[in-house]
């Protein structure tokens, strides 16, 4: 089978943030300046708390000069520690938000360029909700609950060292007392989060997956009453979400545990250092400096545990987002063939023992061999499901053949740069999706990007100006999404394919819904505007298939072998 890599349910979630290492080429200098200002900010902060108790024993100490210069460093210091605070976390929010941009271009771009098996094994949803909802969810702990975490832990970090210098025995006893008890909460926490994220993160994208699918396909549910049924499978999708949710509240909810911890340390603290300042062991001002700063130590970690679960639920978000990047990144050999100088205009098209499945154990196309000359017409027709999309679709090098190759003026088109081979070989589907903008944008939309005058030409070429005129605004006419006919649609992607001027022109069915007229003057028109250009027409209908110079029939649903099934016309 062609096999497609898939996405994982729940992505490989170790070591995510160094697989991201790479997208932060190009701003590291931004973290660097994001890391100072942080420790700047953050050294500030546990200063103003060192400040008070320096104030506190002047007072005490009687010397107005002293007291004067320690009140001027305390103001100093709190509206220094309020100006980096701003600057940092504005500096961290901008950086957070420029290296998520980078990544959000970098997956659209992957999904873009990614294999059509890729894209037909997923729901569409799924994709969507990666590309979207990961990383709006990145982007909003970027910019709210990362500057708190990053802030929260410098200050921590900082405050312990200050505490470390007022007294290291009290602070040993405050971190023996403490941390052990909560560092296992904590874990406990990350342990179970990773899963639960996850799962929200899939129910979030099935429940997505469901509108997607079900919003282009309405009018086939209502025509057919199977709204109720679309409803109880979107009510399955809901309940697996809400248990999901239940499951992560829960979790969350473990984390509580760390403010007994907090207040039972608190108490033996405030005891503790009652008896010192007693015994004459600690002043008063390091008391208040003591108890102020543990205080602050709490309060940081209680806010450093309540981010950990967005950090933890970040993480998943990163590592499915990675995930899809790997899954749609290029594997195999990829296009030595990149310039238009190496791939000649016009070429043979060639199918050497091809085979594709889309299942391991069933082959739809099977050691076929095919040459198809340049400037041949040939039509290829068969029953329903005898594969003649999919032989289009590898003809058009739109898929790999599992054994075989594929071959254009004697390159294996597996070789080829996408872009370029897209220049060289279009296939037109049956089903035409069009772009919100003008109907001239739409058309314009081919590989080349054709001016303004050219799509006029062909259009007039293709005998297409009649319509064009009967739109309200002719080429400028709002064409939407929806707007046009089925047919109508199919008329503009075979008017954008010709604009491409491609050697190979391969029609999927691509004027079933057109009328029969016009679909001859098109097809006769699409060879006549270049004649050395190969035309593949996959077609039902009879008078499109005795159009053709060559017929290809596909029996039995199978191609296995056409050298008995091919008339050649004369
Ligand atoms: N994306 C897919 N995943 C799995 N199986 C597929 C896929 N596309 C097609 N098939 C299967 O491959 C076989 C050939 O399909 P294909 O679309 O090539 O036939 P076709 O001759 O073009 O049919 P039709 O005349 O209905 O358009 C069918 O049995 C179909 O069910």
């Amino acid at each position: 089978m062609a096999d497609p890599r898939r996405l994982a349910d729940l992505p490989d979630q170790r070591a995510v943030f160094r697989r991201a290492a790479p997208f932060l080429a190009g701003h590291r200098a931004a973290l660097a300046l994001t890391v100072v200002l942080n420790l700047a900010g953050a050294g500030a902060a546990v200063g103003v708390t060192a400040s008070i108790g320096q104030v506190i024993d002047a007072a005490g100490g009687g010397d107005r000069a002293a007291l004067i210069r320690r009140a001027l460093l305390l103001l100093l210091l709190v509206v220094g520690s309020g100006a980096l605070a701003w600057l940092s976390r504005y500096w961290l929010v901008r950086t957070g938000e420029h290296l998520l941009a980078a990544l959000r271009e970098r997956a659209t771009a992957a999904v873009g360029a990614a294999p059509l098996r890729f894209l037909e094994a997923h729901r569409g949803g799924e994709l969507l909700r990666r590309l979207t909802g990961e990383i709006n969810g990145l982007a909003s702990f970027a910019a709210g609950t990362l500057p708190d975490l990053v802030t929260a832990a410098t200050v921590l970090l900082l405050t312990v060292v200050m505490l470390a210098l007022y007294s290291w025995p009290l602070t040993a006893l405050l971190l023996l007392a403490f941390l052990p008890p909560a560092l296992l909460t904590v874990r406990a926490f990350h342990h179970r989060a990773g899963p639960v994220y996850a799962e929200v993160a899939a129910a979030e994208a099935a429940v997505a997956a469901g509108f997607a699918e079900s919003l282009p396909a309405q009018e086939q549910l209502r025509t057919s009453g199977s709204v109720p049924r679309w409803l109880e499978r979107f009510a399955r999708d809901n309940e697996r979400l809400l248990d999901a949710q239940s499951a992560e509240v829960r979790t969350e909810l473990r984390l509580n545990r760390l403010a007994l911890i907090q207040a039972g340390c608190v108490a033996g603290l405030l005891v503790l250092s009652a008896v010192l300042v007693g015994r004459g062991a600690l002043s008063v001002g390091a008391a208040v400096v003591f108890v102020l700063a543990t205080r602050d130590v709490f309060h940081r970690f209680e806010d450093l545990a309540g981010a950990i679960g967005d950090a933890r639920e970040a993480q998943v978000r990163l590592a499915r987002l990675l995930d899809l990047i790997r899954a749609t990144g290029p594997h195999g050999a990829t296009g030595d063939v990149r310039t238009a100088a190496t791939l000649p205009a016009r070429g043979e098209l060639r199918l050497r023992e091809a085979g594709f499945g889309y299942q391991d154990d069933k082959r739809v196309v099977d050691g076929l061999t095919l040459t198809v000359p340049a400037g041949e017409r040939l039509v290829v027709a068969g029953g329903t499901g005898s594969g003649k999309s999919t032989l289009g679709k590898l003809l058009a090098g739109l898929y790999a053949p599992d054994a075989g190759s594929v071959r254009f003026a004697g390159h294996d088109v597996a070789l080829v740069d996408p872009a370029l081979l897209r220049s060289r070989i279009v296939l037109v589907p049956q089903e035409v999706h069009l772009v919100d903008g003008t109907l001239a944008e739409n058309l314009a939309m081919s590989a080349n990007r054709p001016d303004r005058a050219t799509v006029e030409r062909t259009v007039e070429l293709l005998g297409l100006t009649d319509w064009v005129d009967s739109l309200p605004y002719g080429l400028d006419t709002e064409v939407g999404t929806r707007t046009l006919s089925a047919g109508e649609r199919q008329l503009v992607a075979v008017a954008r394919a010709a604009l491409t001027d491609p050697a190979v022109l391969i029609l999927d069915e691509a004027t079933a819904g057109v009328d029969r007229v016009t679909a001859a003057r098109i097809e006769e028109a699409l060879a006549a505007l270049a004649a050395d250009r190969t035309l593949i027409v996959i077609a039902h209908r009879a008078d499109t298939i005795a159009r053709g110079r060559r017929l290809l029939t596909m029996p039995d649903g199978r191609l296995t072998d056409i050298a008995g099934e091919t008339a050649v016309r004369p």
